[in-house]
């Protein structure tokens, strides 16, 4: 079991709701930036690790995240953008500090999303189980876009099918998820944001694998003077910036 320590922030502000173009949610994730640095300079932690949520819009990474952070599962609207949460968890006896990144799966936003692919030492990749064309997509967008986007060559997929809740709506089988975790070299779990069922395992499978991999705790260290809650958004430009 992950024990918590959890800090999160409410997914919706009112100044999301606002944001309905891609240039008003790139002002909105600098903000964003700047509350999460507070937070990042008052725990003391072991690693620091970047993980990435993908996949198609409404296949459920915004509730997962919330339900990983916050037990709460609500009705959510799309993601603007891009959103982060950051979570401290005990796992494999190591303080983690962990800043999870959720992507809007729409497409009007991919040019937005693919600059924080950059290192991330785990990435998600989420499907619903229901909708077989978010499947299908994982090998036609996602797979494509860690490959032209990650920088961490060891860095660690997971795989998840969504929305068990829902089984007798299933389009998707057990076995194909296991067959494409299988050629892709990812990590496969099945979970309900729902539910609750294997949220917490999703995260912590994913953990203990980054934990067993040397070259990415090197990049996680807090030793590491990078900080990813500074890394700049795509195009941010001084007028970006300044209309904050
Ligand atoms: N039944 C069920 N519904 C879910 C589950 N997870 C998410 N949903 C619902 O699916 C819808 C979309 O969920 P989101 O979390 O916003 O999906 P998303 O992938 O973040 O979508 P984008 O932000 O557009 O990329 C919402 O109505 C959720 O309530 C689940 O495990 N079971």
């Amino acid at each position: 079991m992950i024990s918590y320590e959890g800090k999160s922030k409410s997914r919706r502000s009112k100044f999301d709701e606002k944001c309905a173009t891609p240039d008003e949610a790139k002002k909105n994730i600098i903000l964003k930036k700047v509350t999460a640095g507070g937070i990042s300079r008052e725990s003391k932690f072991d690693y620091l690790f970047k993980l990435l949520l993908i996949g198609d819009s409404g296949v459920g990474k915004s509730s997962l995240l919330l339900s990983f952070t916050s037990d709460v599962f609500d009705d959510l609207s799309p993601t603007i953008g891009v959103d982060f949460k950051v979570k401290h968890v005990t796992v494999g006896g190591k303080k983690l500090k962990l800043a999870i990144w959720d992507t809007a799966g729409q497409e009007r936003f991919r040019t937005l999303t693919s600059s924080y692919y950059r290192g991330a030492q785990g990435i998600i990749m989420v499907y619903d189980v229901t909708r077989r064309e978010t499947f299908t997509n994982l090998s036609d967008i996602w797979a494509k876009e860690i490959d032209l986007y990650s920088t961490n060559q060891d860095c660690i997929k997971m795989l998840v099918g969504n929305k068990v809740d829902k089984d007798s709506e299933r389009t998707v089988s057990k076995k194909e998820g296991i067959d494409f975790a299988r050629e892709y070299g990812c990590l496969f779990i099945e979970c309900s944001a729902k539910t609750r069922v294997n949220v917490e395992q999703c995260f912590e499978e994913l953990v203990l694998k980054i934990l067993e991999t040397p070259s990415l705790l090197a990049e996680g260290s807090s030793g590491v003077k990078k900080n990813i809650f500074k890394q700049k958004p795509p195009e941010s430009d001084a007028s970006t910036s300044s209309c904050c």
